[in-house]
């Protein structure tokens, strides 16, 4: 089975923590309560240190079977052997992002609410598309808003994971994953959880009921 086939379940997307103990105290939660892909993803953080974070998150990921894949920067992700890279509008082609990263590894890419960014990016070859934001989301409440139609007609006519994600919470992710997402992708409701791991296990437990 080709790895992307594994995109599913719960995607975490780390949050924008600088000190790198915690980040990791964080994430062994997440993996313990069974995410089963861990997006490193750090704003905040300047080269050096995103560099120390993913070789340390690459390690950790490694111990749970997590797949582990950088945002952004197909380099950063080649540089401490993720398993890919995710890619927006600004982050460069999915063209290049092979080249660099070869076939084995996973290529994901944003396609907010727009469907032909889709069929383009898998056209292209990308492993995985994304959709949002589905709900407001405070970490980017600039994002465009996204239709639950918009998951219907992408499993009806795309043969590679659909990844949702904005706002997503243990409460109104029911409706993504029955419309078609086999990943959700969450920030604030998974770290921002009183109980990591219990936030973590929720949401992969909606999975097992599909
Ligand atoms: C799984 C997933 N989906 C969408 C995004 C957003 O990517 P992008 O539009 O490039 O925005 P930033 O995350 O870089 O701010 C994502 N990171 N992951
Ligand atoms: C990084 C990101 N991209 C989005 C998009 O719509 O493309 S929404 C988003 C933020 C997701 O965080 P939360 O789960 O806290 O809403
Ligand atoms: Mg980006």
């Amino acid at each position: 089975m080709k790895q992307h086939q594994h995109i599913t379940g719960l995607y975490a997307i780390t949050p924008d923590i600088l000190d790198t103990d915690e980040l990791l105290r964080s994430v062994r939660l997440a993996l313990r309560g069974g995410a089963h892909v861990l997006q490193y993803r750090n704003k905040a953080a300047d080269t050096a240190l995103k560099l120390a974070q993913a070789h340390a998150l690459r390690q950790l990921t490694r111990e749970f079977g997590a797949i582990f894949i950088v945002n952004d920067d197909a380099g950063l992700a080649a540089q401490v052997d993720a398993d890919g890279v995710h890619l927006g509008g600004e982050d460069g082609s999915v063209v290049a992002a092979r080249a660099l990263l070869g076939d084995s590894r996973i290529v994901g890419v944003s396609c907010y609410n727009r469907f032909p960014l889709a069929h383009e990016a898998v056209r292209l070859g990308a492993d995985y598309v994304a959709f949002g934001a589905f709900f407001s989301s405070s970490v980017k409440p600039e994002a465009v808003q996204a239709d639950v139609a918009l998951l219907r007609s992408a499993r009806k006519e795309l043969n590679v994971p659909i990844v949702a994600i904005g706002g997503i919470t243990q409460q109104n992710a029911a409706t993504l994953i029955e419309a078609g997402a086999d990943a959700v992708a969450v920030i604030s409701a998974l770290w921002n959880a009183p109980d990591i791991e219990a936030s973590a296990h929720g949401f992969s437990t909606l999975f097992s009921r599909t």
